[in-house]
């Protein structure tokens, strides 16, 4: 006689574990671009907006680009243990919202976010079970002339941003993956992250996210 199919196995079995994408990788290399670029294929994810204590740049959206508050709101934030990861990125407050993660996962999206490395390394601390993604450019001269091209620093933030990078490719090893965001194959780098993302929800024991 065959034993009935045991439908709770079934269930687990069919049920995606909600995943924590980390984006991180040196300033500039493109993170966010290439996050714009992975919205425009209407993946069901959940892309975080991170909040910070910088004034706008021009053609920045609160609430889109990031939460922009006053140094004292921030401030309150920590001290109301609302923040999941926080850092002074190359001199200002960042912070990844607690609640808003939780309720995305909960939710069974995918959470995805982009963070400097220092915060990626913190977030693998918090939470072992996180997917990190290192995006690196082909070489040293494309990644410097992106952010020269960017024009958004004043020669003291573009040095401290090339300081970092030493330090930060220090972190690799770290990482779960590594995507190469090639000059003008802005794509390819995104087509990689989606592969990521498949494979992820492939695997026979699926990382449980627990925050
Ligand atoms: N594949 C690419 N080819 C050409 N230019 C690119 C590519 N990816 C990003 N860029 C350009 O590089 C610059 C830096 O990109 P972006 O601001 O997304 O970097 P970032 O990693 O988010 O930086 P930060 O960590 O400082 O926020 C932008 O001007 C963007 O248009
Ligand atoms: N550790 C964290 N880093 C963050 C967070 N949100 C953004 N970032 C990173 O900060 C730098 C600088 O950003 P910019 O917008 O001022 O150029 C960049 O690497 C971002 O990825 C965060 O919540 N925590």
């Amino acid at each position: 006689m065959v034993a009935p199919l045991d439908e709770p196995l079934f269930f687990e079995l069919t049920r995606p574990q909600p995943l924590l994408i980390v984006l991180s990788g040196p300033s500039g290399v493109g993170k966010d671009t290439v996050l714009q670029a992975l919205k425009k294929r209407n993946l069901p994810l959940h892309f975080v907006v991170t909040a910070t204590d910088r004034p706008p740049r021009p053609g920045e959206v609160d609430g889109v680009d990031y939460i922009f508050v006053s140094r004292e709101e921030f401030e309150r934030m920590i001290a109301a243990d609302e923040m999941l990861e926080y850092a002074v990125v190359y001199g200002d407050y960042k912070g990844v919202p607690k609640a808003q993660i939780r309720q995305a996962l909960a939710s069974g999206k995918d959470v995805i976010l982009r963070v400097d490395v220092q915060g990626a390394a913190r977030l693998r601390a918090l939470c072992p079970e996180a997917v990190l993604i290192f995006l690196a450019p082909a070489n040293v001269q494309e990644w410097y002339q992106r952010l020269i091209n960017r024009h958004s620093e004043t020669p003291e933030t573009l040095q401290r941003r090339i300081e970092a990078v030493r330090r930060e490719l220090t972190y690799l090893d770290m990482f779960d993956y590594v995507v190469i965001n090639r000059q003008d194959h802005l794509e390819q780098a995104v087509d990689q992250i989606v592969a990521i993302i498949q494979v992820e929800h492939l695997r026979v024991h699926p990382r449980r996210i627990t925050l």
